[in-house]
């Protein structure tokens, strides 16, 4: 009893303290396997003040059960049998999470999730645009570098699109990153991590992290474990899905930088947005650091001066991959009109 008792203390702790007003958080997918431990964490958030759990099953359940956490927060849980449930979840919504859609089996790539997802996320983004165009929208499902151009042309179709609220949640590979950093020099630092959110496309900055020095084979070896270390879950849970806890960890986590900066604080954030950074190149969604505000990103901000050029290497490398992405996550939309 005491144990638990601190805990959800402890679960609020991990969050920053002071509230703001309202903070409606929808969770799209709130029954999966990172929907369920996400609803709990936002649950333990003092900053959310209610929450919309919607999946097309068994969200009942997850709401009944979060709903008992001895937080203030309001939850309901709708169904795609509740009459307008997915309206219902997201009126009023702050913030829309969504990592509704399937995840990977051994030996599949995050693409290969492509023609199941792109439709779930194209309905779901639709239903954002109609019921909440102003919130903020969390993109989780894979492929990440494809579902964010496809709600990204959904907003633009329905008249509503604004570049500051779409982002492509890209933080589990930065957790990732600052833990295999962590276990080398025995304390939690942050790691830069840009580019996009498949294989190659993950690019860690670990020239960024001030002391760290890394010899050759270090430095490469830790570059593939950050780009392929959902392929490291996926291959340990053996059939039975992708990485979910930490997923949830880490997508807790940036709602929560959004909500910090949507009650006026200043925060910085690495996400996967709209940007003319690399427009040269054709090239219009890349993860990089952002000022964050109440309306979303305040402010992109230019890749560091002194990344290495082993790291510039790999931009160029990932560049290609990420245009196809992009241009198969937009042409989806524009072909299924
Ligand atoms: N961005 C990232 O870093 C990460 C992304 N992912 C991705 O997140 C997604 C979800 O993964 P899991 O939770 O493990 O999968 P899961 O299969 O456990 O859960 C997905 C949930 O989505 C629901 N769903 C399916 N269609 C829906 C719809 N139209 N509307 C609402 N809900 C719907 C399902 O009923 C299910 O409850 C996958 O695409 C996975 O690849 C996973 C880990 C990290
Ligand atoms: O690997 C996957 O399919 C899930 C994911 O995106 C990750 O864990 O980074």
């Amino acid at each position: 009893m005491f144990a638990s008792r601190n805990a959800v203390k402890l679960a609020a702790r991990a969050f920053s303290t002071s509230v703001a007003s309202q903070s409606k958080v929808a969770v799209l997918g709130a029954a999966g396997g990172i929907g369920q431990p996400l609803s709990l964490l936002l649950k333990a958030n003092p900053r959310v003040t209610e929450l919309g759990l919607y999946d097309i099953v068994n969200t009942p359940g997850v709401a009944a059960d979060v709903g008992h956490i001895n937080t203030l927060s309001k939850v309901e849980g709708f169904t795609a049998k509740d009459q307008d449930g997915l309206k219902k979840a997201l009126q009023g919504a702050e913030l829309v999470v969504i990592p509704a859609g399937v995840p990977r089996k051994p030996g599949m790539t995050r693409d290969d999730l492509f023609n199941t997802n792109a439709g779930i996320v194209r309905d779901l983004a639709k239903a954002c645009a109609e019921h909440c165009p102003q919130a903020k929208l969390l993109i989780i499902s894979n492929p990440v570098n494809s579902t964010v151009p496809i709600a990204t042309e959904v907003f633009k179709n329905a008249g509503v699109y604004d570049p500051k609220k779409i982002f492509g949640v890209t933080s589990l590979d930065l957790v990732r990153a600052s833990r295999f950093i962590g276990d080398k020099i025995g304390k939690i630092v942050d790691v830069p991590v840009i580019g996009g959110h498949a294989g190659i496309t993950i690019i860690p900055l670990f020239s960024q992290v001030e002391g760290l020095s890394l010899t050759t084979e270090e430095r490469d070896a830790l570059t593939d474990r950050v780009q392929f270390g959902g392929d490291e879950v996926v291959k340990a849970k053996d059939g039975l899905g992708s990485a979910t806890l930490s997923m949830a960890y880490a997508g807790a986590r940036f709602a929560d930088s959004l909500l910090r900066a949507a009650s006026g604080e200043s925060v910085l954030e690495w996400a996967f947005i709209r940007t003319d950074m690399f427009k040269n190149k054709g090239l219009e969604f890349f993860s990089t650091y952002v000022k964050l505000d109440q309306d979303g990103v305040k402010e992109i901000l230019p890749l560091p001066e002194n990344i290495s050029e082993y790291e510039k290497h790999l931009i160029q490398k990932a560049i290609p991959e990420l245009k196809k992405s992009e241009t198969k996550g937009s042409s989806f939309v524009a072909n299924s009109q």
